[in-house]
C-alpha cells in the first residue's frame, strides 16, 4: 500500500485517473505494523505509531523538493517498503513528504521558480510552486504541532555536480539553538555524548558539514526557523535519473533511517572524518551578463586561491578572492535572476552543536 502510495504519486497517468485511497480523507489511511498511515495531501504522508518509543523524535523526512533528484526518492520507496512489510517498527511519528510532484513527473528541477527558496511566511508570490511551498508549510505546522517533541527535519538531495565530499548536510543559519538540544539528558544515550548532532550526521555516511551563514528560505531552514527544529539539507550523491543511483553509497543513511522510524538512539560514530565549512560570501546573479569563470566540470568544494577571478558580470564586475582560498559549492551560473550562484566556504572548526 505505501509502495503503491510512492508509485501512484509519482505517476502522472495512475494520478489522474484519481485513486482513491491515494487522497486524503476516509480512505486515505489505513493500518501497517506497528501504526496508521494517514495521507494528508498529495505527495504528504503521515505515520503515527501505536506505542511512541522513549527515545523517538518528530521526524520530517523530504524528497524530491527538486524534481530531478531521485536517489533520495528510491531511498523514501525502499524505507516504506521496509515499514509495511514489517522489516521496520514503527515506533516514532514521521511525516513523508514528496516536495515537486509536476518536477519530479518531468524529471526537472523545477517547474516554473525554485521551490527550495519559497519556504517563508508571508509568501506574496503566485503559481503551482508558490502554492505547494504553502501546502508543505502548513503540512509541517501541524506536524510539529501534534508531535512537538524533538524535532527534527531531513531534507534529502542531490547535488548538479560531482563533489569532493559526494555526502554532505548543510546547516540552515538560525539564531537559535535546536529545541532537542533541550531535552534534559540521561546517561548511556548517544545523544549524550559532546557533539551528538555531528556524529549522527558522520554515523549517517555524511562527510562534510556546511554551515549557513544567513537566512536561506529553504526547506530545511524553515523547520529550522520557526519550528526550532533540528534541520538539515543533505546532498546524497549526485543527481541521476530513476534506476541510475547507486544506494548501496547511502548504507547509512538507509541505517539512520532506520533508527528514526522505529525510536532508537542512532550513532556513536568518531568526527575524525568529517570536514566543516563555513559559508563566507553568496554569489549572486544580479544581471543577465553574470558568468563564472571556471568550467562546468569543477567539483564542489574545490579550492580557488586569493588573487583567482570566480565570476564576471558587466554590471557589478568581477568577484575575486582576496582573503585565504575559498571553496566553491553549488557553482550554477543559469540560477534565476537576483539567487543564488555559488556559495564560497572555508573550513572551520566543528561548532557545539547546529
Ligand atoms: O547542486 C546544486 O547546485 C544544487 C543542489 C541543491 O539543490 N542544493 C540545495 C541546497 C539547499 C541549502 O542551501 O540548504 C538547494 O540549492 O536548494
Ligand atoms: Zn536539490
Amino acid at each position: 500500500m505505501l509502495d503503491k502510495w510512492l508509485s501512484a504519486t509519482l505517476d502522472e497517468a495512475l494520478a489522474s485517473e484519481g485513486f482513491d485511497s491515494f487522497s486524503p480523507g476516509a480512505a486515505g489511511q489505513g493500518r501497517l505494523p506497528g501504526g496508521r498511515y494517514r495521507i494528508l495531501g498529495e505527495g504528504i504522508l503521515e505515520l503515527t505509531p501505536d506505542v511512541v518509543s522513549a527515545d523517538a523524535r518528530s521526524v520530517v523526512i523530504s524528497a524530491g523538493i527538486h524534481g530531478n533528484e531521485t536517489a533520495p526518492i528510491e531511498l523514501v520507496g525502499e524505507w516504506l517498503a521496509a515499514l509495511e512489510s514489517g522489516r521496520l517498527a514503527l515506533a516514532a511519528p514521521l511525516l513523508v513528504i514528496l516536495g515537486n510532484l509536476p518536477s519530479i513527473r518531468a524529471q526537472a528541477r523545477f517547474v516554473t521558480t525554485n521551490l527550495n527558496r519559497l519556504f517563508r511566511r508571508g509568501l506574496d508570490q503566485h503559481g503551482a510552486e508558490p502554492e505547494r511551498a504553502r501546502e508543505l508549510m502548513r503540512a509541517v505546522d501541524g506536524f510539529f504541532a501534534r508531535y512537538p517533541e524533538r524535532r527534527l527535519h531531513l531534507d534529502m538531495h542531490t547535488a548538479i555536480r560531482d563533489s569532493r565530499y559526494p555526502r554532505f548536510a548543510v546547516v540552515p543559519y538560525s539564531e537559535k539553538r535546536p529545541e532537542s538540544e533541550k531535552r534534559p539528558e540521561t546517561e548511556k544515550q548517544p545523544e549524550t555524548q559532546p557533539r551528538f548532532h555531528w556524529r549522527a550526521l558522520a554515523a549517517a555516511g555524511m562527510q562534510a558539514v556546511l554551515l549557513q551563514h544567513q537566512h536561506s528560505w529553504t526547506f530545511s531552514h524553515y523547520s529550522r526557523h520557526y519550528h526550532a527544529a533540528e534541520a538539515y539539507t543533505l546532498e546524497l550523491g549526485k543527481v541521476r535519473p530513476f534506476g541510475d543511483n547507486d544506494l548501496d553509497a547511502l548504507n547509512g543513511m538507509r541505517a539512520w533511517l532506520g533508527a528514526l522510524a522505529e525510536g532508537r538512539p542512532f550513532s556513536t560514530a568518531t568526527l575524525d572524518e568529517l570536514r566543516f565549512f563555513q559559508v563566507a560570501h553568496e554569489l549572486m546573479r544580479t544581471s543577465d551578463t553574470f558568468r563564472l569563470t571556471f568550467a562546468e566540470n569543477v567539483a564542489n568544494f574545490s579550492e580557488f586561491p586569493v588573487g583567482e577571478t570566480l565570476a564576471e558580470d558587466d554590471e557589478s564586475g568581477p568577484f575575486v578572492v582576496e582573503e585565504g582560498p575559498l571553496s566553491v559549492v553549488f557553482p550554477n551560473a543559469h540560477v534565476e535572476l537576483n539567487a543564488r550562484a555559488a556559495l564560497l566556504v572555508r573550513p572551520c572548526e566543528p561548532p557545539d552543536s547546529p
